[in-house]
């Protein structure tokens, strides 16, 4: 694991918007994992901007989200549908057929997963796999104590992750009680991850992801076990970390 230290939120989107765009020049039918969250939003701010200047060109690309939440369609605003079509696919020339997010609202759930599981094995798998991390540690909405080994699921949330993402709804009692979520297996499967930590928030879980245990009590924590994850992250995130630590981690 390799810890990039940045100053800020705007720096650390800026480095992981270089990253997305050097990728897909690279591989120009690139499959990309993307996340939500406010912690995405600079860094698809950055991509459209970049975008812009340098017609960096999605039309080739594939996407697939790691989450959705069950019951909320893509009018929602707080769908991650919605928030996708929002802030970044509108801004790209990529065909919104090719951005693939689960079904929160299909009827058979489990079927979804299934289908959503296979969607990704048959596109290749991920190449590049951008991550948030919630505070408790959770990783798409892999809640603490998911089996290393799940592939796409339905989960029941936290109250504390419901309690986080509150701020976006009217009202804490409008926050879905269940979300799809690419499973922890599905995750660590991907070629490569960028992980995005910014604020004090998050200080536990990532000195928690640097310094302790490989434990489902934090998911976040088996990315360690992973050959090809880089940790972009601010000094608040990093604030509870020692400063050796901060530097190079290999698996
Ligand atoms: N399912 C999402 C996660 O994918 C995200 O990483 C986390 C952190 O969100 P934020 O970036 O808003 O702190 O929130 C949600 O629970």
């Amino acid at each position: 694991m390799r810890v990039i230290q940045v100053n800020d939120y705007a720096e650390m989107s800026q480095k992981a918007a270089e990253m997305i765009s050097e990728q897909v020049r690279k591989k120009p039918d690139s499959v990309l994992g993307l996340a939500t969250g406010e912690t995405m939003l600079g860094t698809y701010a950055a991509l459209v901007n970049e975008h812009q200047q340098h017609n960096t060109s999605y039309r080739d690309v594939r996407t697939f989200n790691l989450d959705e939440y069950i019951g909320l369609d893509a009018t929602h605003p707080n769908s991650y549908r919605y928030y996708m079509n929002e802030r970044l696919f509108r801004f790209l020339d990529i065909p919104l057929a090719q951005t693939y997010i689960p079904n929160g609202c299909a009827p058979l759930l489990e079927e979804e997963c299934a289908r959503y599981e296979r969607l990704i094995e048959q596109c290749g798998g991920i190449d590049l796999q951008l991550l948030g991390i919630g505070q408790n540690g959770h990783i798409g909405f892999n809640e603490p104590n998911t089996s290393f080994a799940s592939t796409t699921h339905v989960v029941q949330l936290s109250e504390s992750t419901r309690k986080a993402n509150a701020r976006f709804f009217p009202s804490a009692d409008a926050v879905p009680t269940h979300a799809i979520t690419m499973g922890i297996a599905t995750i660590m499967k991907s070629k490569q991850i960028i992980l995005l930590v910014s604020g004090k928030r998050k200080a536990w879980a990532v000195s928690h992801l640097l310094e302790g245990e490989v434990t489902p009590a934090v998911p976040a924590s088996i990315l360690k076990a992973h050959p090809n994850v880089i940790v972009i992250a601010d000094t608040e995130a990093l604030s509870h970390v020692s400063q050796e630590k901060r530097k190079v981690h290999r698996p």
